[in-house]
C-alpha cells in the first residue's frame, strides 16, 4: 500500500509500502492513485512529496504481476501522468533504490532529491521488459539521448552523485532525504511548474543523430547477443528523438507489448527469482538456510596461486577479507604475487571510476608466503592447487595440524571427492568443496559441495562467503563434477561424437553460439586447454599408458568412446596456448579461432580409418544431441538429490557456463521445449546409438512426462511422492 500523511503544514507526504523493497504491487499503485487524488482535492494541501518505507523509494513493478492474470490492471503511466499534470508541486524523496517503474514514478515528478547512498537505474532490460510507464520517453528529455540510451539498455545502477552529474536529480543530500524534500516542497509552493513536466520538454538534439543512433544500435545488438529486449529499448528510446511525446509513448506500450509476451522476459524473470531461490538452500538431511547460522570470516588464506588461486585472492580482497596467499616456493610465490598485484591493480582501477578504492598494499590486507604456520590464525583457508587427489590429502593433512580447531577447510576443486580430502582431516566436519569458474575474480558462480559430514554451519559460512564475494553460490552435493561439470560431459560428448559422424568444429559451435551459448563447446575446450582433460581422462585409465593393450580404440568399458582430443593431444594441439587445437589461432596464446584445414582432413583420415561413413548433420540433430544429453543428466541429478531444485541447475549454468540466460538455463529450457518432446528425441538418438547411455532418458524424465508433463515447480513434489512410497 501507500500511506497518506502530513509532513509539514501544507505538505503532504505519500510513502510508498510493500516490504521488503516497496514494489508496485497493484494494490501499492491503487494507495498511490488515491493519495495523489486525495492531496489534490484537499485545498490545505499545498505540495507533496512522495517517499518509500524504511530507506527504499521503489524497486519498481512487483515482477510476478507480470506472468499473473492480472497484469492488464497495470496501468502505472496514466498515474505519472497524473502526478506530472499536478498543479501542486511534487517532489521525490529518493532514498536506497528507485528502479523500474519506481524510478518512472520519479520522472513524474517535478523535482527528485536523492540520498547520497541511493541508486537509480531502469532495470527492466534484465528481466526482458523496457520501461512501460513512459520511461523510455520522459528518460531522454531529461538527460540526454546518449545517457538514457546507455541506462536503459544496460539496466545499470546509476549512483547519486552519477545521477547528479547527468541531470537525473536537482539535488543530492546526506541528511534525512524525506525533511530536504518537505522543506524544498514548501519552498516551491506557488512556483510554476511548466518547465518541470517532463512530457512537455524536447529531447535534445545531437547534432550528428542518425549517426549517432545506428552507431549505438550496432553496439546494441553485439552486446544483447540473441536478446530481444535491449534492442526494442533501444527503438523506444528512438520513437522519443522522432515522435511526439503521446505518440511516442503508445509505441512504448506496443514494443513492452511484445517483450511482455515473449518467452524471453518468462525465461529472464524466472533467472531473477531463481538466483534468490538458492541463497535458501536445504539439503536431503534436513539441514536449511532457516536453522544454520555462518561464522565470520576475518582472516582467510589461499593455497597455490596459479591462474584460480589468483583470481580467488583477488575476490577476497576485493571483498575486504584479509587474506594470505600461500606458494610451496619461492619462485612460484614470487610469480604469483606478480600475477596478483597486476590483477589487483586493474580492479582498482576500475573501482576507482565508480568512486571506491581497493586497499591492496597494507600488509594486514595481503600478505604472501611460504610458510604454513603463517596460517595458524586463519578463519578459514581454500586450497586451489591442481587437481591431484595425493596433493590435496598431502595439504589437508597438514592444515588440519596447523590450523585453528574452528577454522573451515575449503578445496577448490571441480570434480574430486569431498568425503576423500575430507577424511585425511580431524575436522571433517568444517570442509567444504568451494568450486570456483575462471576467471574466478570475474565468474560469479560459486559451486558448495558439501560432504558426508560438512556441518550446517560450515555450508551457511561458505554461502555467506559468496555473498560477500559478490557471487551467486549454490549448494549441491557430493558426486564426480558435481553438477555443473557432470552435465557438461555428456554435452561435451556428443559434440565430439558429430565430428565423428560428419560435423565440422566449427559447425556444431555454430549452432549452440547461435542458440545463445558465448562460446561453443571447440572454442571452449582450446580456450581451457585440451590437456586440462587429457589428464583427467589418463588419470580415469580412459587412455595413454595405463589403458589395457587391446582395448578397441572406439569403445570404454563396453560403451562408445571417441579419441580424438586424446588424439588431438598427443600431436600437441592443447588449444590456444599452443596456437593449434579444434581451430587454428595466430599464434601460441592466441585468441582468434579460424577453422583449421588440417583438422577437416584429419577428421576424413579418422573417419576412413574406422569406417565412418561421413553423413551430412543438420542444426537439429546438433542442437538436440548435445543439449537434451545435458538435460537428461540434469534429470538424473535431481532425482539423485545431488542439487535440491531445477533452479540450481539453471543458476549454476547461467552464471557458470554461459548459458544464454534468455533461455532461462537447461531445466526451464526443457520446460519451454516440453518433456514429451525431449523424451521422444532423446528416446529416437538413443536407438539410433544404444552404445552411448548418455542418450538414454533419464528415469525421473519418464517419469514426468508419465504424470502429465507437470510445471517445472512442481517437478520436485513428484519425486518426493516417489521416495514417500518407497
Ligand atoms: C498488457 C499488459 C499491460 C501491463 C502494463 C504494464 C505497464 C508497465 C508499468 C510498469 C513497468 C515497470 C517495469 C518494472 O518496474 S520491472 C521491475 C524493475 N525492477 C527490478 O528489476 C529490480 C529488481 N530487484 C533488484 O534488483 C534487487 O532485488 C534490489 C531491489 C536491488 C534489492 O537487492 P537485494 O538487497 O540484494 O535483495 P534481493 O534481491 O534479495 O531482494 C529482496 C526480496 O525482494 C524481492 N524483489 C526485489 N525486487 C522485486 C520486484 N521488483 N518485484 C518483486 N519482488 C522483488 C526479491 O525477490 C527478494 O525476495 P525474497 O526475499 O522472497 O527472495
Amino acid at each position: 500500500m501507500a500511506q497518506y500523511a502530513r509532513g509539514a503544514a501544507a505538505v503532504a507526504v505519500i510513502r510508498l509500502r510493500n516490504p521488503p523493497v516497496n514494489a508496485l504491487s497493484l494494490t501499492v499503485l491503487q494507495a498511490l492513485e488515491d493519495g495523489l487524488k486525495r492531496a489534490d482535492a484537499d485545498p490545505s494541501v499545498k505540495a507533496v512529496t512522495i517517499c518509500g518505507e524504511n530507506g527504499k523509494f521503489s524497486a519498481g513493478a512487483d515482477i510476478r504481476v507480470f506472468s499473473s492474470p492480472k497484469k492488464q490492471g497495470l496501468g502505472l503511466g496514466p498515474i505519472i501522468s497524473l502526478i506530472e499534470r499536478s498543479e501542486k508541486p511534487v517532489v521525490a524523496a529518493i532514498e536506497g533504490i528507485a528502479l523500474g517503474g519506481g524510478l518512472e514514478v520519479a520522472l513524474g515528478c517535478h523535482y527528485r532529491i536523492a540520498h547520497v547512498q541511493a541508486r537509480m537505474g531502469l532495470p527492466e532490460v534484465t528481466i526482458g521488459l523496457l520501461p512501460g510507464a513512459e520511461g523510455t520517453q520522459r528518460l531522454p528529455r531529461l538527460i540526454g539521448i546518449p545517457a538514457a540510451l546507455d541506462i536503459i539498455t544496460t539496466g545499470r545502477h546509476v549512483p547519486a552523485t552519477e545521477a547528479l552529474k547527468l541531470g537525473l536529480v536537482d539535488e543530492v543530500v546526506e541528511e534525512n532525504t524525506v525533511e530536504a524534500a518537505i522543506r524544498l516542497a514548501t519552498k516551491l509552493i506557488g512556483q510554476p511548474l511548466g518547465h518541470r513536466r517532463l512530457s512537455l520538454r524536447p529531447v535534445p538534439r545531437l547534432p550528428n543523430m542518425e549517426a549517432f543512433l545506428s552507431d549505438a544500435l550496432m553496439k546494441v545488438k553485439k552486446r544483447a547477443q540473441g536478446c530481444l529486449a535491449p534492442e526494442l529499448c533501444f527503438q523506444a528510446i528512438k520513437a522519443a528523438t522522432e515522435l511526439p511525446f503521446a505518440d511516442g509513448v503508445r509505441k512504448e506500450r506496443e514494443l513492452f507489448n511484445i517483450l511482455l509476451t515473449s518467452g524471453q522476459a518468462k525465461a529472464l524473470q524466472y533467472a531473477f527469482f531463481a538466483e534468490r531461490a538458492v541463497e535458501k538452500w536445504t539439503t536431503p538431511n534436513g539441514a536449511s538456510w532457516k536453522s544454520a547460522s555462518p561464522q565470520p570470516i576475518r582472516k582467510a588464506a589461499v593455497i597455490g596461486l596459479g591462474t584460480m588461486g589468483r583470481g580467488i585472492v583477488t575476490s577476497l580482497v576485493k571483498a575486504k577479507i584479509p587474506v594470505v596467499g600461500l606458494e610451496q616456493d619461492l619462485e612460484y610465490l614470487n610469480t604469483g604475487r606478480k600475477a596478483v598485484m597486476l590483477l589487483l591493480e586493474r580492479e582498482a582501477m576500475k573501482m576507482e571510476q565508480g568512486a571506491q578504492t581497493l586497499d591492496f598494499h597494507n600488509p594486514a590486507r595481503l600478505q604472501f608466503t611460504v610458510d604454513f604456520d603463517v596460517l595458524r590464525d586463519v578463519d578459514l583457508v581454500i586450497e586451489a592447487v591442481f587437481e591431484n587427489m595425493a596433493l590435496k590429502k598431502e595439504i589437508f593433512n597438514k592444515l588440519s595440524r596447523i590450523c585453528k580447531p574452528e577454522a573451515f577447510l575449503c578445496t577448490n576443486t571441480s570434480a574430486l571427492n569431498i568425503d576423500e580430502i575430507a577424511s585425511v582431516t580431524n575436522r571433517p566436519q568444517q570442509v567444504i568443496g568451494t568450486h570456483f569458474f575462471s576467471p574466478a575474480h570475474v565468474m560469479r558462480l560459486l559451486e558448495i559441495i558439501y560432504g558426508r559430514h560438512t556441518s550446517p554451519t560450515t555450508i551457511a559460512t561458505a554461502m555467506q562467503l559468496a555473498k560477500v564475494m559478490k557471487k551467486v553460490g549454490v549448494v549441491v552435493g557430493n558426486c564426480f563434477g558435481f553438477v555443473g561439470n557432470r552435465m557438461m560431459f555428456p554435452y561435451t560428448q556428443q559434440a565430439v561424437f558429430l565430428l565423428e559422424e560428419g560435423s565440422r568444429p566449427e559447425d556444431v559451435d555454430r549452432v549452440l553460439e547461435d542458440f545463445g551459448f558465448k562460446i561453443g563447446p571447440f572454442r571452449m575446450s582450446d580456450l581451457a586447454g585440451l590437456d586440462v582433460g587429457w589428464r583427467s581422462r589418463k588419470d580415469q585409465g580412459l587412455t595413454g599408458p595405463s589403458l589395457a593393450p587391446g582395448t578397441p580404440a572406439r569403445q570404454r568399458r563396453g560403451y562408445r568412446y571417441s579419441p580424438l582430443p586424446d588424439l588431438l593431444c598427443e600431436k600437441g594441439r592443447f588449444g590456444q596456448k599452443t596456437g593449434k587445437g579444434w581451430y587454428q589461432y595466430e599464434k601460441a596464446g592466441g585468441r582468434i579461432s579460424k577453422p583449421d584445414p588440417w583438422i577437416h582432413s584429419f577428421l576424413s583420415e579418422y573417419r576412413d580409418t574406422h569406417q565412418i561413413k561421413t553423413r551430412f548433420i543438420d542444426q537439429e540433430e546438433i542442437l538436440e544431441r548435445c543439449l537434451f544429453a545435458l538435460i537428461s543428466e540434469g534429470f538424473d541429478i535431481l532425482a539423485e538429490g545431488i542439487a535440491s531444485g531445477p533452479e540450481h541447475l539453471d543458476v549454476i549454468y547461467i552464471n557458470g557456463y554461459g548459458w544464454p540466460k534468455h533461455r532461462g538455463g537447461p531445466m526451464f529450457y526443457a520446460s519451454t521445449v516440453g518433456l514429451p518432446n525431449i523424451l521422444a528425441k532423446l528416446q529416437k538418438y538413443s536407438e539410433m546409438h544404444p552404445d552411448v547411455p548418455q542418450l538414454r532418458p533419464s528415469a525421473f524424465l519418464k517419469k514426468l512426462v508419465a504424470m502429465g508433463n507437470p510445471p517445472l515447480n512442481d517437478w520436485m513434489s513428484y519425486l518426493h511422492r516417489q521416495s514417500n512410497k518407497l
